[in-house]
């Protein structure tokens, strides 16, 4: 098969175009409830993790990449939570859908009235992947901005994959596949606001990151990797590990060291242990 890539790698720098952070964070987190049931009083965004709300990491670590004109993080429709954590660092847009893919394409438009042009880039993040670094944001920028299709942190595969089938006794292996060119998908996931507005436009609501629909269009995003660490919180037990990998990184990325505007709910974190 040749390996000839079917559109020239890179472009010219005179539509580099400006840097946008979208952080789809309108999700409910079913997944990540504790066992026993019952639905959380905060969803999973919200949860304190390391002293503060998880998603307020997720927002210091892009406070710290210089080179973004802003920051949007799509809500919930009635989600208030951002009404007693502004910064000057974001700004919440109660724009969040029914499925992820919809709150980002709503989060776009939200963009583009604010003021983003089709050929600026977008960064799409998940609020849930709160140990992202600024400076894996930074390098994801750097290997994409002048790339023709844009382009996502992964982390190549580094267990052996397994098919399953369901069965009266639970699931059981089907069989062991290639893993050799297999990557799990991360964000943030980069893109020109434009052509991905387009792209999730074809690809409907339920496909599941901003890559797959690229992909759909045949083109190949680039693959940057983004490490063991830039794990999504999904489960109950991914607080802990979280709370781990914080507990290693000796300056933590806090909201304050970036200015003013922390209007910080302390108390909020009394509600974050509010599972019911
Ligand atoms: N309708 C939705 C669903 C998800 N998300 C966001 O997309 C990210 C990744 O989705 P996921 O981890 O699946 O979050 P939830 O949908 O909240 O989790 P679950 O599927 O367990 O309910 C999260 O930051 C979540 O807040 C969103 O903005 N809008
Ligand atoms: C975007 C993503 O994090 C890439 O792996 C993933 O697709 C989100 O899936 P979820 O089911 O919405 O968590």
């Amino acid at each position: 098969m040749s390996d000839v890539l079917p559109f020239p790698a890179t472009v010219s720098s005179a539509v580099s175009g400006r840097f946008w952070a979208l952080v789809p964070c309108a999700g409910t987190g079913v997944r990540a409830a504790p066992p026993g049931g019952g639905m959380a009083a905060w969803p999973k965004q919200y949860q304190n993790v390391a002293g503060q709300p998880l998603v307020l990491h997720t927002l210091a670590a892009f406070a710290g990449v210089a080179r973004l004109a802003g920051t949007l993080v799509a809500v919930a429709p009635g989600d208030l939570f951002f009404q007693a954590h502004a910064h000057a660092a974001f700004f919440a847009v109660d724009c969040g859908g029914a499925t992820r893919a919809a709150t980002v394409e709503a989060g776009l438009r939200a963009l583009r009235t604010r003021g983003a042009a089709a050929h600026d880039w977008v960064l799409v993040h998940d609020a849930a992947r709160c140990l992202v670094t600024t400076a894996q944001i930074d390098a994801l920028i750097d290997a994409c901005a002048h790339d023709a299709v844009g382009g996502l942190l992964a982390h190549k595969l580094p267990d052996t994959l397994k098919t399953a089938t369901a069965g009266p006794g639970g699931f059981r292996v089907a069989g062991t596949v290639d893993r050799s060119d297999k990557w799990l998908a991360q964000t943030p996931q980069m893109f020109r606001i434009g052509m991905l507005q387009d792209a999730l436009e074809r690809a409907g609501a339920q496909v599941t990151d901003e890559a797959g629909a690229v992909e759909a269009m045949g083109l190949h995003p680039r693959l940057v990797e983004g490490g063991a660490q830039n794990f999504k919180v999904t489960y109950p037990e991914d607080f802990a590990l979280a709370e781990a990998v914080l507990a290693t990184r000796r300056h933590g990325a806090t909201l304050e060291r970036f200015g003013g505007g922390v209007i910080a709910d302390p108390d909020h974190s009394k509600d974050d242990a509010g599972w019911t």
